[in-house]
């Protein structure tokens, strides 16, 4: 079996959510949306080596977190970046070269432990893969002053965790940013290599705004 690792980024700065608190530090279920996250990725695989990037100025904050809620899962730090890009980057220089390497939101708790396993195994075969879900409302293309409605059919939401063979991820980051890098995939898609899709779970919500706040609390209690 392939060695695991894990990249969780949580080094946004939230402007969409807002508040005083980062977003991926409010509680869900009386604990961190973020401490959700690592523990759904250790009950995966207790052995996986977890990255997780956060902006320098909350880490010390988050350690202060560990303390309150006793929290033990072990993990390596690394700064944010600019970017997500960025803060991606900066967590792969602390990545190990062999194997797989997922990278996850921070702000997904809520995915499954059969889509990590899905990706994991199909990155395993394919080299690249991502979870997605199928488009539940008419989409509609805005072209200047007009619009259309384009089949939804052709479309996919796209969500995390994004896994690569380590080499490859590695290979992919060594490349110069462009805005239209705004998950992995699109990153290693850059080099002309094909990303397989396996289905992804409609609760792993990325935690954007406050209403998704509310979502997420009624998840937590399904
Ligand atoms: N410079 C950045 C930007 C984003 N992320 C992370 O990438 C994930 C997806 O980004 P998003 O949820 O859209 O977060 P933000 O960029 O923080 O949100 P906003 O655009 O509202 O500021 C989040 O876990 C976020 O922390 C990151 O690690 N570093
Ligand atoms: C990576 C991602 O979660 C895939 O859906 C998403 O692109 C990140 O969100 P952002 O708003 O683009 O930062």
């Amino acid at each position: 079996m392939m060695k695991k690792q894990l990249i969780i980024v949580a080094g946004g700065k939230g402007l969409r959510m807002g508040g005083e608190v980062p977003k991926q530090f409010l509680p869900v279920n009386g604990k961190p949306v973020l401490m959700l996250t690592i523990e759904t990725f250790h009950r995966f695989d207790p052995e996986m080596k977890i990255i997780l990037v956060l902006p320098k100025e909350q880490q010390a904050y988050w350690n202060d977190l560990c303390v309150k809620y006793q929290f033990r899962i072990l993990f390596l730090l690394a700064d944010g970046g600019e970017t997500r890009f960025h803060s991606v980057k900066n967590g792969l220089a602390l990545a190990d070269d062999d194997g797989l390497i997922g990278v996850h939101d921070g702000v997904r708790p809520f995915v499954s432990q059969e889509v990590i396993a899905r990706c994991f195994d199909a990155a395993s075969i394919n080299k690249a893969a991502i979870p997605v879900i199928d488009v539940v409302e008419t989409i509609r293309k805005i072209n200047d002053e007009q619009s259309e409605t384009v089949d939804r059919n052709n479309y996919k939401l796209v969500q995390t965790p994004q896994v690569f063979t380590t080499s490859l991820l590695k290979m992919a980051y060594g490349q110069e940013f462009t805005p239209l890098f705004t998950d992995d995939a699109s990153v290693v898609e850059a080099m002309g290599v094909k990303v397989a899709l396996v289905e992804g779970n409609r609760e792993n919500i990325k935690i954007t705004t406050p209403f998704d706040m509310i979502i997420a609390k009624a998840l937590a209690n399904v």
